[in-house]
């Protein structure tokens, strides 16, 4: 992976890079970052876009925007990160365009706050009342690791290891603070390495579905209620 360029609060298509030619970039994803208010979503998004820690933050009203490039293995990503109010009175008038769209997700708690964690499953769901398919892939971030000190916050660790191995999400113990900020950046690096493995397993797909189809072979979808399914099982 190599860092191309990144940015803040800037959704136009035409970047240019730092030597002012223009980067081609050849798809942008875009990635929401979502949970409960407070839990470090900004400080996260601006970690990896930024390569620090932001001196000051404020709650966010509606939705952030900042973005990286990455190229992985010669292809440039552009990783547009959603970076979402946690609190409801923030978020009401903007939820519909979060959701449009989306091509990962990221979820993260607080590891000092056990109720971040326990709503979760509220965060999960809207994804699901919104109909994001669970092909989309997802990763849960246990934030602002430099705090764990308690058993508690240990019990907490074990647990939302469970849950994303139990929904199939990658799972990161991080700190937007630390020293170490490729723990972050492993987050989006991972979800922009699944998406471009994923595309070209489609394109695979496509070639044999179009190749079945000619034999009238139905091709594997996941109906609504086996998603449904997955979704509703929280812990
Ligand atoms: N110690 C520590 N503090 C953190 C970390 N990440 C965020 N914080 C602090 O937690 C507070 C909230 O951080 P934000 O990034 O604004 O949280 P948010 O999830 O974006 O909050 P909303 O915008 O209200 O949804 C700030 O005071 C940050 O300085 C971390 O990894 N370690």
């Amino acid at each position: 992976m190599t860092l191309v360029e990144s940015s803040k609060h800037n959704l136009s298509e035409s970047s240019g890079s730092s030597t002012g030619n223009p980067v081609r970039c050849r798809r942008t994803c875009k990635i929401i970052v979502i949970g409960d208010a407070g839990v470090g979503k900004t400080c996260l998004t601006h970690r990896f876009c930024n390569g620090q820690f932001p001196s000051r933050t404020e709650a966010t009203i509606g939705v952030d925007f900042r973005e990286k490039l990455l190229e992985i293995e010669g292809e440039k990503i552009k990783m547009q990160l959603w970076d979402t109010a946690g609190q409801e009175r923030f978020r009401k008038s903007m939820v519909q365009h979060y959701y449009r769209n989306v091509h990962g997700i990221v979820f993260v708690f607080d590891v000092t706050n056990p109720t971040s964690f326990c709503n979760l499953p509220l965060w999960m769901d809207e994804c699901r009342q919104h109909s994001l398919g669970l092909d989309i892939p997802r990763a849960l971030v246990c934030n602002k690791a430099d705090l764990v000190t308690s058993t508690t916050a240990s019990v907490l660790i074990v647990q939302a290891r469970h849950l994303a191995e139990v929904h199939g999400m990658s799972f990161y113990l991080t700190s937007a603070k630390g020293p170490k900020g490729d723990q972050v950046d492993s987050i989006f690096v991972t979800l922009a390495q699944r998406l471009k493995s994923q595309r070209r397993e489609s394109v695979n797909e496509c070639v044999l579905h179009c190749r079945s189809e000619s034999f009238n072979i139905p091709a594997r979808v996941i109906t609504a209620q086996e998603s449904k399914k997955k979704w509703a099982c929280i812990c």
